[in-house]
């Protein structure tokens, strides 16, 4: 970690909104108001007070005035108040304590907020409470508020730039702030430079006339080279989560202090080439193709989240190519799917898609002609792997015979038969499930060939990918009978969002299943996926570690602990190790730990230093033949 420099500089920051995410007097009107019937009403429009007060817009003096005679609060409101702005302090104020404490002697809080909140506040973080500055009530014999220390400079119009004068700081003095009060701070000249504070609110007007966006306290740190708690500041990594994954996904990176985008639907080829310029992690589903046009666009790019099972939407070896490592999530809406398929197989074997469909058209069909239990019926599965196998005991379970065919030998669960060729699978089973992944050699599996080998009236099911069946041959099997029954989950074009429609040979045909691709997508499963998928990215971009990549080499790395990482990866070619090592001999570097693993493409090699390096040593690293990426840790 970089070390305080000899004459810190004096680091003014603003209280509400800065230091916590919270205005203190707007959420102190929301408690002191509770049961009030005008409370939202009250509320919002001391809210607005503090915004034009913030923006510049209203005088500061009358702003506040006008904010204390809408407040109808007292002591006790207050007290519940601090309770609560204790866990509203800003992410990374509350990750870099350890600075504040060693360096309150150089910090202040100059706030047009109060100090009987903010004090309380601010020292339980190591702050100073002599070196807060800010506004303090008045209150009547109950301990009711009712006004203000009208002799404090900070309840006047250029209050904080007053404040400032009487200070006197010598040296670099910096101000942090949200607001453009704080701005006036060195606009009047009593600052050297004004880091408009953007990790709770971004006013357009202060950030134009600020030096330097700081977008956390880490990257206020960062520009300083002060010591902070994050080696890069995260709020400067930029994370692009696309398709509406689970919002538990977002929380994780945001509490992490990541930059942090999120997109309700697809992006096409074009817009993705765009966006994904800055972006440093993307989280993606099925219907986001991450292609080497896209790659050659992604020059931040660290790593990729498929927030699903299949990653055939990804170039995997293009990505690896550029040291980028993906991650998906193999088994978390395994058992989704595997419950739609039963579900389908059910409805379909009873022909109840027809009889709700005359019911809602008002006919009343009583009948069992066409209609069949599943047990002691021939499941035939195309695929073996992860959802194959559930499938295969549930289906067990329900008395059904189970079939399957994989290319890969796969061993049997329960009493399921293999067989050898897809041939002799169509021709055995009553009920096809498609199970494969979606790899390109698989398009078109199923077509018009397959569909004749198969028996009359056969339920057909595909929740595996759209371009593994021939759509036009399902269709016309359907229509002649050949198929029963058919459920499909996955299209070879899919809309984008939900906004698109969907065109496909198969609207309109009877007993057809027809799901927009929600084989996975039930409650349960995004929320694993949106806590599993993150959890495999940060440990990547936190720690190195790469276990559970699909395109990188897999290394589960220990904890970092006294030493720096550095991260390098390569071109597989031979000698890229020992040039390495060269360089660390060389710079007497003292390697504590070092971890090497290699596929057909890359090379990944994690080596722990005792701190202490030069700029030259990591540029000479930097510069080894192969070299694809390189990035260091603390
Ligand atoms: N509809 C949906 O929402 C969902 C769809 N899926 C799809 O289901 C696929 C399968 O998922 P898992 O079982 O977890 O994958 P998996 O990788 O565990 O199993 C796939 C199996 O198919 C076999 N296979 C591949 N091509 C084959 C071929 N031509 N002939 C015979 N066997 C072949 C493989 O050897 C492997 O055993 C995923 O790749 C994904 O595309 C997965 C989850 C949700
Ligand atoms: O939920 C999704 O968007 C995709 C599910 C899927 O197809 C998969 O997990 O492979």
């Amino acid at each position: 970690m970089p070390t305080l420099t000899l004459n810190p500089p004096h680091i003014i920051i603003d209280f509400d909104s800065t230091f916590t995410k919270v205005e203190g007097l707007d959420e102190l009107a929301a408690i002191a108001l509770t049961g009030h019937p005008q409370r939202e009403k009250i509320v919002q429009e001391i809210a607005d007070l503090t915004n034009m007060g913030m923006n510049g817009e209203m005088s500061f003096s009358e702003g506040l005035h006008k904010r204390i005679d809408l407040l109808k609060a007292n002591r006790a409101n207050i007290e519940e108040l601090v309770s609560f702005l204790k866990t509203k302090v800003s992410d990374s104020f509350q990750r870099n304590k350890q600075f504040l404490t060693e360096n309150a002697d150089h910090i202040f809080i100059v706030s047009s907020g109060f100090k009987e909140f903010i004090i309380p506040v601010v020292t339980e973080l190591g702050l100073r409470a002599d070196h807060v500055y800010a506004n303090e009530f008045r209150f009547d014999e109950e301990g009711n508020i009712i006004g203000i220390d009208e002799e404090n400079v900070l309840s006047t119009d250029g209050g904080k730039i007053k404040l400032l004068s009487s200070l006197k700081l010598e040296g670099e003095v910096y101000a942090i702030g949200d607001g453009y009060t704080d701005y006036q701070i060195k606009e009047a000249g009593f600052a050297n430079r004004f880091y408009a504070f953007t990790e709770n609110v971004e006013r357009p007007k202060v950030v134009a006339v600020a030096d330097h966006i700081a977008t956390s306290f880490d990257d206020f740190l960062y520009d300083n080279k002060l010591s902070r708690s994050q080696s890069y500041p995260k709020s400067r990594i930029k994370v692009l989560l696309l398709e509406n994954v689970h919002p538990v996904a977002l929380r994780a990176f945001e509490e992490q202090g990541f930059n942090v985008e999120f997109v309700k639907g697809a992006l096409d080829e074009d817009e993705l080439c765009e966006r994904i310029k800055d972006v440093s992690i993307i989280g993606i589903r099925s219907k986001t193709n991450i292609t080497k046009r896209v790659l050659e666009n992604a020059n931040r790019l660290m790593a990729i989240g498929a927030f699903c099972i299949g990653t055939n939407q990804i170039d995997l070896e293009a990505a690896a190519e550029k040291g980028i490592a993906v991650f998906n999530a193999p088994y978390s809406n395994t058992r989704s799917v595997v419950e739609l398929a039963v579900g389908e197989m059910i409805l379909l074997i009873r022909n109840i898609v027809t009889k709700s469909n005359q019911m809602h058209a008002g006919i009343w069909d009583k009948s069992a002609n066409g209609s069949f239990e599943v047990r002691g019926k021939k499941l035939g599965m195309v695929g073996y792997g992860s959802i194959g196998t559930q499938l295969s005991v549930v289906a067990e379970a329900l008395g059904m015979e189970v079939y399957f065919y994989d290319e890969v030998e796969k061993l049997s669960l329960g009493n399921a038969r293999k067989v050898n060729s897809l041939e002799e699978l169509l021709s055995v089973a009553d009920v096809i499930s498609m199970h494969v992944d979606g790899r390109k050699e698989n398009a078109n599996l199923i077509g018009k060939r397959e569909f004749s080998l198969m028996k009359d009236g056969v339920i057909f099911m595909n929740l595996s990918r759209g371009h593994v069946v021939d759509i036009e041959a399902l269709a016309e099997a359907v229509k002649s009978g050949k198929v029963a029954g058919a459920s499909v989950d996955v299209f070879p074009k899919e809309p984008k969002t939900n906004d698109e429609s969907f065109e496909s040979a198969l609207r309109g045909l009877p007993n057809v299943i027809l799901t927009p691709h929600i084989g996975g997508s039930t409650e349960e499963a995004q929320e694993n996926i949106g806590h599993f998928v993150p959890s495999k990215l940060l440990e990547f971009m936190n720690n190195g570690s790469s276990y559970g990549s699909v395109n990188f080499p897999e290394v589960q790395l220990p904890k970092l602990k006294d030493s720096h990482r550095l991260l390098h990866i390569h071109a597989n070619v031979p000698g890229v190790l020992a040039k390495l090592n060269n360089i660390f001999a060389k710079n007497n570097i003292n390697i504590t730990g070092q971890y090497l693993k290699t596929n057909e493409k890359i090379g990944y090699v994690i080596v722990d230093i005792a701190k202490g390096y030069t700029e030259e040593f990591i540029q000479e690293v930097k510069e080894v033949e192969g070299t694809i990426r390189f990035r260091m840790l603390y």
